[in-house]
Protein backbone atom coordinates (compact mmCIF):
# COMPACT_ATOMS: atom_id res chain seq x y z
CA UNK A 1 0.00 0.00 0.00
CA UNK A 2 1.43 3.57 -0.84
CA UNK A 3 0.79 5.90 1.80
CA UNK A 4 0.93 9.79 1.60
CA UNK A 5 0.61 12.07 4.89
CA UNK A 6 -1.64 15.58 4.82
CA UNK A 7 -0.17 17.02 7.71
CA UNK A 8 -1.96 19.83 8.61
CA UNK A 9 -1.84 19.28 12.70
CA UNK A 10 -5.51 18.14 14.14
CA UNK A 11 -6.86 17.62 10.95
CA UNK A 12 -4.13 15.68 10.02
CA UNK A 13 -4.68 12.64 7.65
CA UNK A 14 -3.75 10.05 5.74
CA UNK A 15 -4.26 9.07 1.71
CA UNK A 16 -3.96 5.59 1.05
CA UNK A 17 -3.34 3.77 -2.42
CA UNK A 18 -3.77 0.21 -3.09
CA UNK A 19 -5.85 -2.30 -5.12
CA UNK A 20 -8.67 -3.73 -3.17
CA UNK A 21 -8.80 -1.46 -0.63
CA UNK A 22 -12.56 -1.39 -1.27
CA UNK A 23 -12.71 -4.51 0.75
CA UNK A 24 -11.18 -3.67 3.86
CA UNK A 25 -12.61 -0.12 3.98
CA UNK A 26 -14.37 -1.37 7.34
CA UNK A 27 -11.14 -1.63 9.21
CA UNK A 28 -9.82 1.65 7.75
CA UNK A 29 -12.29 3.55 9.27
CA UNK A 30 -12.43 1.86 12.32
CA UNK A 31 -9.23 3.30 12.39
CA UNK A 32 -9.60 6.67 10.95
CA UNK A 33 -13.20 7.41 13.22
CA UNK A 34 -12.41 5.71 16.12
CA UNK A 35 -15.51 6.60 17.68
CA UNK A 36 -18.34 6.55 15.26
CA UNK A 37 -20.88 4.00 15.42
CA UNK A 38 -23.00 5.16 12.52
CA UNK A 39 -22.12 6.10 8.58
CA UNK A 40 -23.78 7.53 6.38
CA UNK A 41 -22.90 7.06 2.49
CA UNK A 42 -23.00 9.15 0.00
CA UNK A 43 -23.03 7.29 -4.01
CA UNK A 44 -24.48 7.99 -7.03
CA UNK A 45 -26.75 6.10 -9.14
CA UNK A 46 -23.70 4.41 -11.17
CA UNK A 47 -20.99 3.41 -8.64
CA UNK A 48 -23.68 2.04 -6.25
CA UNK A 49 -24.79 -0.33 -8.40
CA UNK A 50 -20.91 -1.12 -8.78
CA UNK A 51 -19.12 -1.09 -5.31
CA UNK A 52 -22.23 -0.58 -2.86
CA UNK A 53 -22.35 -4.24 -2.12
CA UNK A 54 -18.54 -4.55 -1.30
CA UNK A 55 -18.10 -1.25 0.64
CA UNK A 56 -21.02 -2.28 2.58
CA UNK A 57 -19.99 -5.49 3.61
CA UNK A 58 -16.52 -4.03 5.02
CA UNK A 59 -18.46 -1.58 6.83
CA UNK A 60 -20.92 -4.05 8.48
CA UNK A 61 -18.28 -6.35 9.37
CA UNK A 62 -16.39 -3.73 11.22
CA UNK A 63 -19.59 -3.08 13.15
CA UNK A 64 -20.55 0.37 11.89
CA UNK A 65 -24.20 0.60 11.53
CA UNK A 66 -24.74 2.22 7.57
CA UNK A 67 -27.08 3.92 5.79
CA UNK A 68 -26.69 4.22 2.03
CA UNK A 69 -27.97 7.66 0.05
CA UNK A 70 -27.98 7.34 -3.55
CA UNK A 71 -27.92 11.08 -5.64
CA UNK A 72 -28.18 11.28 -9.73
CA UNK A 73 -25.49 10.61 -11.39
CA UNK A 74 -24.00 13.72 -13.34
CA UNK A 75 -22.89 17.35 -11.98
CA UNK A 76 -26.79 18.46 -11.63
CA UNK A 77 -26.60 16.34 -7.88
CA UNK A 78 -23.99 18.81 -7.24
CA UNK A 79 -26.89 21.26 -5.77
CA UNK A 80 -28.51 23.28 -3.07
CA UNK A 81 -31.75 20.75 -3.31
CA UNK A 82 -29.81 17.65 -3.21
CA UNK A 83 -27.63 18.86 -0.32
CA UNK A 84 -31.17 19.59 1.50
CA UNK A 85 -32.14 16.38 1.21
CA UNK A 86 -28.76 14.51 2.49
CA UNK A 87 -29.20 17.02 5.66
CA UNK A 88 -32.92 15.43 6.06
CA UNK A 89 -32.14 12.11 4.90
CA UNK A 90 -28.72 12.24 8.03
CA UNK A 91 -31.06 13.09 10.29
CA UNK A 92 -33.65 10.56 9.82
CA UNK A 93 -30.87 8.12 9.76
CA UNK A 94 -30.08 9.41 13.50
CA UNK A 95 -26.44 11.21 13.12
CA UNK A 96 -24.94 12.66 15.87
CA UNK A 97 -21.73 14.52 15.96
CA UNK A 98 -19.45 11.70 17.03
CA UNK A 99 -20.87 9.64 13.73
CA UNK A 100 -18.93 10.06 10.05
CA UNK A 101 -19.96 10.99 6.56
CA UNK A 102 -18.76 8.61 3.93
CA UNK A 103 -18.25 9.50 0.01
CA UNK A 104 -18.33 6.87 -2.50
CA UNK A 105 -17.88 8.12 -5.64
CA UNK A 106 -16.45 10.87 -8.08
CA UNK A 107 -15.98 14.73 -7.66
CA UNK A 108 -19.21 15.40 -7.35
CA UNK A 109 -20.19 12.83 -4.65
CA UNK A 110 -17.13 13.67 -2.81
CA UNK A 111 -18.20 17.92 -2.88
CA UNK A 112 -21.51 17.34 -1.70
CA UNK A 113 -21.16 14.74 0.94
CA UNK A 114 -18.09 16.53 1.96
CA UNK A 115 -20.19 20.24 1.89
CA UNK A 116 -22.99 17.87 3.95
CA UNK A 117 -20.64 16.60 6.44
CA UNK A 118 -18.95 20.20 6.95
CA UNK A 119 -22.42 22.05 7.74
CA UNK A 120 -24.51 19.35 9.46
CA UNK A 121 -24.94 19.27 12.95
CA UNK A 122 -22.01 22.01 12.29
CA UNK A 123 -19.50 19.89 11.33
CA UNK A 124 -18.77 15.64 11.81
CA UNK A 125 -16.09 13.58 10.23
CA UNK A 126 -15.65 12.79 6.85
CA UNK A 127 -14.13 9.55 4.76
CA UNK A 128 -13.42 9.90 0.82
CA UNK A 129 -13.33 6.97 -0.68
CA UNK A 130 -13.12 8.23 -4.25
CA UNK A 131 -13.95 6.06 -7.66
CA UNK A 132 -13.41 8.06 -10.59
CA UNK A 133 -10.09 9.34 -11.97
CA UNK A 134 -10.25 12.54 -11.36
CA UNK A 135 -11.20 12.18 -7.81
CA UNK A 136 -8.17 10.14 -7.02
CA UNK A 137 -5.92 12.41 -8.01
CA UNK A 138 -7.52 15.70 -7.26
CA UNK A 139 -11.14 16.45 -5.84
CA UNK A 140 -10.76 13.92 -2.73
CA UNK A 141 -7.61 15.34 -1.45
CA UNK A 142 -7.43 19.10 0.27
CA UNK A 143 -10.91 19.63 1.63
CA UNK A 144 -11.99 21.98 -0.74
CA UNK A 145 -16.29 21.05 -0.72
CA UNK A 146 -19.40 22.53 -2.84
CA UNK A 147 -22.32 23.09 -4.70
CA UNK A 148 -22.86 24.95 -7.41
CA UNK A 149 -25.07 28.03 -7.79
CA UNK A 150 -27.42 29.37 -10.62
CA UNK A 151 -24.66 31.68 -10.52
CA UNK A 152 -22.18 29.79 -11.29
CA UNK A 153 -19.48 26.74 -10.05
CA UNK A 154 -18.66 26.12 -6.26
CA UNK A 155 -19.99 29.26 -5.29
CA UNK A 156 -21.69 27.75 -1.98
CA UNK A 157 -18.69 25.08 -0.15
CA UNK A 158 -16.10 25.00 2.96
CA UNK A 159 -12.76 24.04 3.54
CA UNK A 160 -13.61 20.83 5.53
CA UNK A 161 -10.70 17.99 5.44
CA UNK A 162 -11.35 14.00 5.14
CA UNK A 163 -10.25 12.26 8.07
CA UNK A 164 -8.74 9.59 5.57
CA UNK A 165 -8.84 9.29 2.16
CA UNK A 166 -8.73 5.75 0.43
CA UNK A 167 -8.57 5.20 -2.94
CA UNK A 168 -8.81 1.55 -5.17
CA UNK A 169 -7.29 2.17 -8.16
CA UNK A 170 -9.05 -1.20 -9.53
CA UNK A 171 -12.44 1.44 -9.54
CA UNK A 172 -10.96 2.95 -12.62
CA UNK A 173 -11.27 -0.59 -14.45
CA UNK A 174 -15.03 0.30 -14.69
CA UNK A 175 -14.70 4.11 -16.37
CA UNK A 176 -16.06 5.15 -19.30
CA UNK A 177 -13.55 6.77 -21.74
CA UNK A 178 -14.68 10.49 -21.49
CA UNK A 179 -14.85 10.19 -17.85
CA UNK A 180 -11.24 8.49 -17.29
CA UNK A 181 -10.06 11.47 -19.60
CA UNK A 182 -11.51 13.70 -17.34
CA UNK A 183 -9.35 12.50 -14.44
CA UNK A 184 -6.44 13.22 -17.01
CA UNK A 185 -6.92 16.70 -17.91
CA UNK A 186 -6.00 17.35 -13.78
CA UNK A 187 -3.24 14.95 -14.12
CA UNK A 188 -1.92 16.90 -17.11
CA UNK A 189 -2.20 20.18 -14.74
CA UNK A 190 0.11 18.48 -12.14
CA UNK A 191 2.60 18.65 -14.76
CA UNK A 192 2.13 21.38 -16.61
CA UNK A 193 1.84 23.71 -12.98
CA UNK A 194 4.56 21.53 -10.83
CA UNK A 195 6.58 19.21 -12.67
CA UNK A 196 8.07 19.04 -16.51
CA UNK A 197 9.50 15.46 -15.49
CA UNK A 198 6.13 14.56 -14.33
CA UNK A 199 4.78 16.27 -17.87
CA UNK A 200 7.37 14.08 -19.87
CA UNK A 201 6.35 10.81 -18.32
CA UNK A 202 2.94 11.73 -19.16
CA UNK A 203 3.85 12.28 -23.20
CA UNK A 204 5.69 8.93 -23.04
CA UNK A 205 2.52 7.01 -22.22
CA UNK A 206 -0.59 8.77 -24.33
CA UNK A 207 -2.98 6.42 -24.24
CA UNK A 208 -5.21 5.14 -20.96
CA UNK A 209 -3.66 1.60 -21.21
CA UNK A 210 -0.31 2.67 -20.55
CA UNK A 211 -1.28 5.38 -17.39
CA UNK A 212 -3.26 2.28 -16.28
CA UNK A 213 0.22 0.89 -16.72
CA UNK A 214 2.00 3.19 -14.48
CA UNK A 215 -1.46 4.00 -11.84
CA UNK A 216 -0.19 3.57 -8.90
CA UNK A 217 2.81 6.20 -9.48
CA UNK A 218 0.45 8.48 -11.41
CA UNK A 219 -1.65 8.59 -8.22
CA UNK A 220 1.07 8.86 -5.86
CA UNK A 221 2.83 11.57 -8.19
CA UNK A 222 -0.56 13.74 -8.37
CA UNK A 223 -1.17 13.36 -4.67
CA UNK A 224 1.85 14.31 -3.17
CA UNK A 225 1.78 17.69 -5.61
CA UNK A 226 -1.82 17.98 -4.14
CA UNK A 227 -0.63 17.20 -0.38
CA UNK A 228 2.61 19.87 -0.39
CA UNK A 229 0.57 22.81 -1.66
CA UNK A 230 -2.57 22.20 0.42
CA UNK A 231 -0.05 21.84 3.85
CA UNK A 232 1.53 25.29 2.86
CA UNK A 233 -2.06 26.97 1.60
CA UNK A 234 -4.67 25.66 3.03
CA UNK A 235 -7.36 28.09 2.17
CA UNK A 236 -6.01 29.08 -1.04
CA UNK A 237 -4.57 32.62 -0.39
CA UNK A 238 -1.60 32.41 -2.14
CA UNK A 239 0.59 29.16 -3.68
CA UNK A 240 -2.98 26.96 -3.45
CA UNK A 241 -3.82 29.46 -6.13
CA UNK A 242 -1.83 27.36 -8.89
CA UNK A 243 -4.10 24.25 -8.66
CA UNK A 244 -6.75 26.69 -10.53
CA UNK A 245 -4.52 26.77 -13.83
CA UNK A 246 -7.21 26.64 -16.86
CA UNK A 247 -10.11 26.99 -13.83
CA UNK A 248 -11.37 30.50 -14.66
CA UNK A 249 -12.11 29.59 -18.21
CA UNK A 250 -13.03 25.89 -17.61
CA UNK A 251 -15.38 27.26 -15.41
CA UNK A 252 -16.55 29.53 -18.14
CA UNK A 253 -17.12 26.78 -20.56
CA UNK A 254 -19.14 24.60 -17.84
CA UNK A 255 -21.14 27.82 -17.35
CA UNK A 256 -22.10 28.03 -21.32
CA UNK A 257 -22.91 24.66 -21.41
CA UNK A 258 -25.25 24.95 -18.88
CA UNK A 259 -23.15 21.67 -16.88
CA UNK A 260 -24.51 19.33 -19.58
CA UNK A 261 -22.69 19.68 -22.10
CA UNK A 262 -19.07 19.71 -20.97
CA UNK A 263 -17.56 18.03 -17.70
CA UNK A 264 -15.25 19.50 -15.44
CA UNK A 265 -12.27 17.88 -16.79
CA UNK A 266 -13.12 18.75 -20.84
CA UNK A 267 -13.77 22.18 -19.63
CA UNK A 268 -10.26 22.76 -17.45
CA UNK A 269 -8.64 20.67 -20.31
CA UNK A 270 -9.74 23.58 -23.38
CA UNK A 271 -9.13 26.08 -20.24
CA UNK A 272 -5.72 24.90 -20.02
CA UNK A 273 -4.90 25.33 -23.46
CA UNK A 274 -6.91 28.62 -24.11
CA UNK A 275 -4.51 29.77 -20.39
CA UNK A 276 -1.55 28.76 -22.44
CA UNK A 277 -2.02 31.15 -25.70
CA UNK A 278 -2.89 33.88 -23.35
CA UNK A 279 0.63 33.83 -21.44
CA UNK A 280 1.51 33.70 -24.51
CA UNK A 281 0.50 36.64 -26.34
CA UNK A 282 1.36 38.30 -23.06
CA UNK A 283 5.54 37.34 -23.61
CA UNK A 284 5.08 35.34 -20.00
CA UNK A 285 4.79 31.24 -21.72
CA UNK A 286 6.78 30.01 -24.51
CA UNK A 287 5.81 29.93 -27.98
CA UNK A 288 4.41 26.54 -28.80
CA UNK A 289 3.51 25.63 -24.90
CA UNK A 290 -0.25 25.85 -25.80
CA UNK A 291 0.35 23.33 -28.88
CA UNK A 292 2.03 21.09 -26.72
CA UNK A 293 -0.60 20.81 -24.36
CA UNK A 294 -3.74 20.59 -26.33
CA UNK A 295 -1.32 17.49 -28.42
CA UNK A 296 -0.72 15.62 -25.33
CA UNK A 297 -4.48 16.77 -23.67
CA UNK A 298 -5.56 15.17 -27.64
CA UNK A 299 -4.65 11.77 -27.30
CA UNK A 300 -7.41 11.19 -24.98
CA UNK A 301 -10.09 12.84 -26.78
CA UNK A 302 -10.24 16.04 -24.83
CA UNK A 303 -11.06 19.34 -26.21
CA UNK A 304 -8.64 21.99 -26.70
CA UNK A 305 -11.23 24.95 -27.99
CA UNK A 306 -14.52 24.82 -26.25
CA UNK A 307 -17.17 27.88 -27.95
CA UNK A 308 -17.70 30.40 -25.41
CA UNK A 309 -19.40 33.75 -25.61
CA UNK A 310 -17.92 37.32 -24.03
CA UNK A 311 -20.95 37.23 -21.32
CA UNK A 312 -19.85 33.96 -20.60
CA UNK A 313 -16.07 34.82 -19.81
CA UNK A 314 -17.01 37.86 -18.74
CA UNK A 315 -19.16 35.92 -15.83
CA UNK A 316 -16.84 33.55 -14.79
CA UNK A 317 -13.84 36.30 -14.38
CA UNK A 318 -16.47 38.31 -12.38
CA UNK A 319 -17.55 34.70 -10.25
CA UNK A 320 -13.94 33.58 -10.18
CA UNK A 321 -12.60 32.93 -6.08
CA UNK A 322 -9.04 34.29 -7.00
CA UNK A 323 -11.13 37.75 -7.50
CA UNK A 324 -9.84 40.42 -4.99
CA UNK A 325 -11.80 43.38 -5.64
CA UNK A 326 -11.68 44.48 -9.28
CA UNK A 327 -8.47 42.67 -9.64
CA UNK A 328 -8.38 38.57 -10.38
CA UNK A 329 -5.13 36.26 -10.09
CA UNK A 330 -4.48 34.77 -13.45
CA UNK A 331 -2.54 31.66 -13.21
CA UNK A 332 -0.10 31.82 -16.20
CA UNK A 333 2.91 29.28 -17.30
CA UNK A 334 6.84 30.33 -17.26
CA UNK A 335 7.05 26.90 -18.64
CA UNK A 336 5.46 23.74 -18.38
CA UNK A 337 6.22 22.77 -15.26
CA UNK A 338 6.56 26.06 -13.64
CA UNK A 339 2.57 27.99 -13.28
CA UNK A 340 2.84 31.68 -11.75
CA UNK A 341 -0.24 34.01 -10.68
CA UNK A 342 -0.32 37.24 -12.08
CA UNK A 343 -2.19 39.45 -10.98
CA UNK A 344 -4.64 42.14 -13.20
CA UNK A 345 -7.77 43.85 -13.11
CA UNK A 346 -10.83 41.38 -13.93
CA UNK A 347 -11.62 43.91 -17.02
CA UNK A 348 -8.21 43.83 -18.66
CA UNK A 349 -8.51 39.82 -18.78
CA UNK A 350 -12.16 39.94 -19.79
CA UNK A 351 -10.92 42.40 -22.53
CA UNK A 352 -7.91 39.75 -23.77
CA UNK A 353 -10.40 37.03 -23.73
CA UNK A 354 -12.70 38.90 -25.97
CA UNK A 355 -9.97 39.16 -28.55
CA UNK A 356 -9.89 35.70 -28.88
CA UNK A 357 -13.14 35.25 -30.02
N1 LIG B 1 -12.96 19.54 -4.46
C1 LIG B 1 -12.00 19.64 -5.34
O1 LIG B 1 -10.84 19.95 -5.02
C2 LIG B 1 -12.28 19.31 -6.78
C3 LIG B 1 -11.21 19.11 -7.67
C4 LIG B 1 -11.51 18.78 -9.00
C5 LIG B 1 -12.85 18.64 -9.40
N2 LIG B 1 -13.84 18.82 -8.50
C6 LIG B 1 -15.24 18.62 -8.89
O2 LIG B 1 -15.40 17.23 -9.20
C7 LIG B 1 -16.50 17.10 -10.11
C8 LIG B 1 -16.09 16.17 -11.25
O3 LIG B 1 -15.73 14.92 -10.72
P1 LIG B 1 -15.75 13.61 -11.62
O4 LIG B 1 -15.06 13.88 -12.90
O5 LIG B 1 -15.32 12.51 -10.76
O6 LIG B 1 -17.28 13.51 -12.01
P2 LIG B 1 -18.50 12.64 -11.42
O7 LIG B 1 -18.44 12.53 -9.96
O8 LIG B 1 -19.73 13.21 -12.04
O9 LIG B 1 -18.23 11.19 -12.04
C9 LIG B 1 -18.26 11.06 -13.45
C10 LIG B 1 -19.14 9.87 -13.85
O10 LIG B 1 -18.45 8.67 -13.54
C11 LIG B 1 -19.31 7.77 -12.83
N3 LIG B 1 -18.43 6.93 -12.01
C12 LIG B 1 -17.79 7.25 -10.87
N4 LIG B 1 -16.97 6.25 -10.51
C13 LIG B 1 -17.12 5.27 -11.41
C14 LIG B 1 -16.53 4.00 -11.58
N5 LIG B 1 -15.57 3.56 -10.76
N6 LIG B 1 -16.92 3.25 -12.62
C15 LIG B 1 -17.86 3.70 -13.49
N7 LIG B 1 -18.44 4.90 -13.40
C16 LIG B 1 -18.06 5.69 -12.37
C17 LIG B 1 -20.24 8.68 -12.08
O11 LIG B 1 -21.44 8.02 -11.74
C18 LIG B 1 -20.47 9.79 -13.10
O12 LIG B 1 -21.47 9.42 -14.02
C19 LIG B 1 -16.86 18.49 -10.56
O13 LIG B 1 -18.02 18.90 -9.89
C20 LIG B 1 -15.68 19.32 -10.15
O14 LIG B 1 -16.02 20.66 -9.91
C21 LIG B 1 -13.59 19.16 -7.21
O1 LIG C 1 -7.92 22.05 -4.78
C1 LIG C 1 -7.87 23.15 -5.36
O2 LIG C 1 -7.49 24.17 -4.77
C2 LIG C 1 -8.27 23.27 -6.77
O3 LIG C 1 -8.36 24.38 -7.28
C3 LIG C 1 -8.53 22.02 -7.52
C4 LIG C 1 -9.43 22.19 -8.74
O4 LIG C 1 -9.08 21.16 -9.65
C5 LIG C 1 -10.92 22.03 -8.44
O5 LIG C 1 -11.65 22.03 -9.63
C6 LIG C 1 -11.54 22.99 -7.43
O6 LIG C 1 -12.81 22.54 -7.07
C7 LIG C 1 -11.71 24.37 -7.97
O7 LIG C 1 -12.07 25.19 -6.91
P1 LIG C 1 -12.60 26.68 -7.05
O8 LIG C 1 -12.05 27.32 -5.81
O9 LIG C 1 -12.06 27.28 -8.31
O10 LIG C 1 -14.08 26.59 -7.07
ZN1 LIG D 1 -10.56 21.02 -11.25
Amino acid sequence: MKTLRVDLDARAYEIRIAPGLLDAAGEHLRGACPQAARLFVVTDSTVGPLYRGRVEKSLTSAGFRTAFHTVAAGESSKCASRLSELWESMMDFGLTRTDAVVALGGGVVGDLAGFAAATILRGVDFVQIPTTLLAQVDSSVGGKVAVDLAHGKNLAGAFWQPRLVLMDPQTLGTLDERTFADGMAEVVKYGCIFDADFYSFLEQRPSRGQVMGDIESVLHTCCDLKRKVVIEDERDTGKRMLLNFGHTLGHAYELAGGYETWTHGQAVAAGMVKAAELGERLGVTPAGTGARIAALLGCFALPVDIPCTAADYAAAVGLDKKGAGDDISVILLEAVGRAVPRRMPKAELTALLEETL
